[in-house]
């Protein structure tokens, strides 16, 4: 099956974005956690989809309900799931293209893979939409962090050419990557993000879309976490980061552009501070050989522009098999990142518990 990851920790997602509902099962959990559905209500409401101007107009609340796995307000340790039913489909917006591949969406691989009988109803499985699943996992993740002083946060770090300031790799203090997570766009410079937003505006009036880079950290997160070679942190971070749809790619630390730089400035050299191993910059984002070293960990994830856009574009048809010109009309985010933000943040949540259970320093 290809809806299952993990290893300690093992989540499986279903549903599609125009079928009855979408869910998860995450088994793997300590029994005894008290779950805080504030919060989850809260991390769920972050990524849910018609909140602002430039997310996409479709409206859903995106409750949940545990099914299984959890009793008198405490994980039991069984499988635990929930469902999000889905309730403002609009199916007849993808009747008419059906059979038109939109470019950049997963129509054309979708069908190939399963033979044309794939959902492709607002993207099926595919959709975006099979992120909130991941952010409800996610935020029993960050909880179960946070009860170990472990803080996760993010930001918009760019949209097209707009940037914002970057994270100190050395200093980042918990008390910004909490600020963070309370915005509703996800910014550190405001002007930056007030540009930002006008940005996708313009672009949505354009019928077209625009990409960016989300900037993530993580503070307090205890040294020797992760092993070498398959359970690296990279690589364990990495293969949940790619899941997301619109993920095209990752960067850790000083990134790409550590290839410019002599071993004399990447090396993030070591002192003693306070009685404990530190460095002096984080070139590396916080992980040597695929272990935490003590610093925070910081990674970049590129995300691309929205496939489905109205201005035309080429394609096929593929029942009619010949070429053809697609224009989209429906409800689509003219900009995918500011709603991808609590996203990354919670697979990242999910990927270091299931870290963590490795070196049986979870609880
Ligand atoms: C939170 C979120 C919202 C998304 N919203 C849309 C959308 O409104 N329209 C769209 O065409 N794609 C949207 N996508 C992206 C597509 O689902 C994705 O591009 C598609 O499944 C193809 O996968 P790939 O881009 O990873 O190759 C969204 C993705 C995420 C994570
Ligand atoms: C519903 C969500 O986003 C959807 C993600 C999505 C896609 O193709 O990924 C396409 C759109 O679906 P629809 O055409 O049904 O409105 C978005 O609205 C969500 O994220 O919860």
């Amino acid at each position: 099956m290809s809806g299952i990851w993990g290893k300690n920790i093992k989540l499986s997602i279903f549903g599609e974005s125009h079928g009855k509902a979408i869910g998860i099962v995450i088994d793997g959990l300590p029994s005894g956690i008290k779950l805080d559905h504030e919060y989850i209500s809260k991390e769920m409401k972050r990524r849910a989809p018609g909140r602002s101007k430039t997310a996409t107009p479709r409206k859903e609340g995106d409750n949940y309900e545990i099914l299984s796995g959890y009793f008198n307000g405490r994980t039991t340790g069984t499988p635990l799931s929930a469902a999000i039913y889905n309730t403002n489909q609009r199916s007849r917006d993808y009747e008419a293209t059906k059979s038109i591949m939109r470019p950049g969406h997963a129509d054309y691989t979708g069908h190939v893979r399963y033979s044309g009988f794939n959902d492709y109803r607002g993207g099926g499985h595919f959709s975006g939409r099979l992120t909130a699943p991941l952010v409800f996992a996610g935020a029993i993740a960050k909880q179960i962090l946070s009860n170990k002083n472990i803080v996760i946060g993010s930001h918009i770090k760019s949209i097209g050419d707009i940037e914002d300031r970057s994270f100190d790799g050395v200093n980042i203090e918990a008390s910004l990557l909490k600020e963070l997570t309370g915005k509703e766009f996800s910014v550190i410079d405001p002007e930056k993000g007030k540009e930002m937003k006008d940005y996708i505006l313009k672009i949505k009036e354009e019928k077209d879309s625009v990409g960016g880079v989300i900037e993530a950290a993580v503070v307090n997160l205890p040294r020797g976490i992760g092993s070498p070679f398959f359970d690296s942190v990279e690589s364990k971070l990495s293969h949940l980061l790619f899941s997301i749809p619109a993920v095209k790619g990752v960067e850790f630390g000083a990134g790409f552009d550590i290839t410019k730089m002599k071993g004399s400035s990447s090396n993030d050299e070591l002192y003693i501070r306070k009685e404990e191993i530190s460095a002096y910059s984080n070139n590396n984002g916080g992980i040597v050989g695929g272990i935490t070293n003590g610093m925070p960990i910081i990674f970049r994830v590129a995300i691309k522009p929205t496939p489905s856009i109205g201005k035309l574009q080429r394609t096929v048809d593929i029942e009619k098999g010949i070429n053809t010109e697609i224009e989209i009309e429906g409800r689509h985010d003219p900009c995918i990142v500011p709603r991808a933000v609590p996203v990354i943040e919670a697979v990242c949540a999910v990927a270091l518990i299931d870290l963590m259970m490795e070196k049986g320093g979870l609880i």
